[in-house]
């Protein structure tokens, strides 16, 4: 089965979520059945960037993070675009056998058999902002296939967005809850305002734990911080 690759780059540290800080090589697979307004990987999402992306087989995938981790068994953080719409498992099962872990990004649409075979499974639904709607029977599909490590992260733009995730939350109590600020400015040729990005942060924090709700870790996208819009970090 041939997949469809944006990119593979790395060894980088996984910026967001439950994995942050951690050192990952990422595999960004290319197509999306979401086009949220404020996407910042739109070079793995929008058909007009399809003739970029590489069909490779499952082998050669996991040659490439063989290469660029130097053999050294880490995990590997699957994202997109929409992982789901294609068949990671081959690259999965290959990986496991070396010792190698995998992570997931979705969005929670699309339900796959390999999410069992994950070490982290990442459900990010989309809120209001995105303009997109979250069908929640396939999200509770994908929480049902998904590892132990299951957790759900909600970008949030705005008071919107905010009570929309904590509703999304009383649907999924016993998923651990990140929130990450939303960046606005994704377009890789702008650069990012580290002061920018530390206010809609306090905010966060401020509209959260400040107004009594203690469930979510807030955290920042630390590449973002680090790197701005830069892709391939
Ligand atoms: C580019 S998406 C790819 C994986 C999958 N399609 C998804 O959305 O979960 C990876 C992560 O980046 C987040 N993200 C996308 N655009 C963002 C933005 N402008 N600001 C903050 N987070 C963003 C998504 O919500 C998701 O958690
Ligand atoms: N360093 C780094 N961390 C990330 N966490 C989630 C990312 C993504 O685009 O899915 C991402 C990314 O692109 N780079
Ligand atoms: S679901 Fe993820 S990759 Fe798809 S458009 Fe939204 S943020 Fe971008
Ligand atoms: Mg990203």
């Amino acid at each position: 089965m041939t997949l469809r690759i944006a990119e593979i780059f790395g060894p980088t540290i996984q910026g967001e979520g439950v994995l942050i800080g951690q050192p990952t090589v990422f595999i960004r697979a290319g197509g999306c059945d979401y086009r949220c307004s404020w996407c910042d990987s739109l070079h793995a999402v929008d058909s007009q960037y399809r003739h970029d992306w590489t069909p490779m087989q499952p082998d050669a995938v996991f040659a490439r993070v063989r290469d660029l981790s130097g053999g050294q068994p880490l995990t590997v953080s699957i994202s997109g675009g929409n992982p789901a719409i294609q068949d990671f498992g081959p690259v999965i099962a290959q990986g496991n056998a070396q010792g190698y872990r995998f992570a997931c990004e979705t969005q929670g649409s699309i339900p796959r058999d390999w999410f069992g075979d994950l070490s982290t499974l990442v459900l990010s639904p989309k809120p209001p902002s995105s303009g997109e709607v979250v069908d929640w029977d396939k999200f509770a599909a994908c929480v049902a296939a998904g590892p132990a490590q299951t957790i759900m992260k909600i970008v949030i733009f705005d008071e919107a967005d905010l009570a929309w995730a904590r509703a999304a939350h009383a649907r999924h109590p016993h998923l651990p809850l990140y929130l990450q600020p939303g960046n606005p400015v994704t377009d890789p040729e702008i650069a990012v305002a580290p002061q920018a990005l530390a206010d809609r942060l306090l905010w966060l924090v401020d509209a959260t734990v400040g107004r009594g709700w203690l469930t979510p870790h807030i955290l920042p996208q630390l590449h973002v911080l680090i790197w701005g819009n830069r892709r391939g970090v």
